[in-house]
């Protein structure tokens, strides 16, 4: 436990390690007073290169949603399963009568802000029935808040295209950079793959070609530094790609996907910070 004069001095920053603890007891405590509501899970990362941090991965919550008192989907129509209802607290009201939105919350450690970010992605799912048949189909679709972006920092493209070598490298993505410079030993692919992509302006086809799984692309939002200034999003964002889809890419794409990806809508960073230091730093000594 820090003293108080400590709690003062602290910058509001985490370390990786600091984020695991953390994290791990953020869980535990959870769990403990909120028993009824959705757990969070920790999600490894892929093991990866000669990495100083030693357990790297993100807090995951996903399948949240709230359902309408006067929507009468039963159990056996939800494409949801049984996950717990949520409270108040993340209730999203649905626009039509037959619309459910769900929400997937990721925790993720800022690699280059040092602190946890929480990122999560939304979406709508309709119920249609089906022409002729009475059972019910779904789909999803974006239902995102367009202001996300605009907390972000811009990045001219000609200002990105000077971070492409080893020791500062940046790559632009779906309109958002990221500062993979501490990422280019560990990432997976190997580092060239990365370089020549920062060195070729916009990495979007590069990274999209190659198929990253939903997991990378959590991961990746660990490293972004800002968005691209002009970017006009007429692409969609990335879609992510199960493991087996990249080991049979002959396989047609599922029914739905995550491709409505969304991206930050709060730096938790103070709210955690807060948590953190509120269980950390600013208990009084006995
Ligand atoms: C922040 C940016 C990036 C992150 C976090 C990231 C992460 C990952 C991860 C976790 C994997 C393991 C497979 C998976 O889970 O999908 C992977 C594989 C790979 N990545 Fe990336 N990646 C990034 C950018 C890029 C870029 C710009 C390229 C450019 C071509 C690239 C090329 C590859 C390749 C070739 C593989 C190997 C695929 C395979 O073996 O199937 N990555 N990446």
């Amino acid at each position: 436990m820090q003293s108080e004069t400590s709690a003062r001095q602290w910058d509001g920053t985490l370390s990786p390690n600091d984020f695991n603890s953390s994290v791990a007891a953020f869980c535990e405590r959870w769990k403990e007073v909120n028993d009824s509501l959705p757990q969070w899970l920790w999600e490894p990362f892929p093991v990866v290169g000669d990495s100083s941090c030693n357990a790297a991965g993100y807090l995951t919550m996903e399948n949240v949603y709230h359902q309408n008192a006067s929507e009468e989907v039963s159990h056996e129509e939800s494409i949801l399963g049984d996950e717990d209802l949520c409270d108040d607290a993340t209730l999203v009201q649905s626009c039509g009568k037959d619309d459910i939105h769900v929400y997937d919350y990721h925790i993720v450690y800022s690699f280059n802000f040092r602190v946890p970010v929480l990122y999560f992605r939304g979406y709508r799912l309709v119920y249609a029935k089906r022409r002729g048949g009475g059972e019910l189909s779904s789909f999803l679709l974006p239902d995102f808040p367009k202001s996300t972006m605009q907390a972000l920092k811009k990045y001219s493209p000609s200002e990105i295209s000077l971070h492409a070598s080893k020791k500062d490298c940046w790559v632009s993505i779906h309109g958002k950079v990221y500062d993979v410079t501490t990422f280019l030993e560990d990432h997976p692919g190997g580092e060239d793959v990365i370089l020549h992509a920062s060195a070729g302006g916009d990495a979007t086809q590069a990274f999209d070609d190659v198929g990253h799984s939903s997991t990378a692309i959590i991961m990746m939002e660990g490293y972004v530094i800002g968005t691209v200034e002009g970017h006009v999003a007429v692409d969609e964002p990335s879609k992510p790609v199960s493991g087996l889809q990249r080991l049979q890419r002959k396989q047609p794409p599922p029914s739905y996907n995550f491709s409505d990806f969304l991206l930050p809508l709060l730096v938790l960073g103070s709210a955690f910070a807060a948590w953190y230091y509120l269980n950390f730093y600013s208990v009084p000594k006995a």
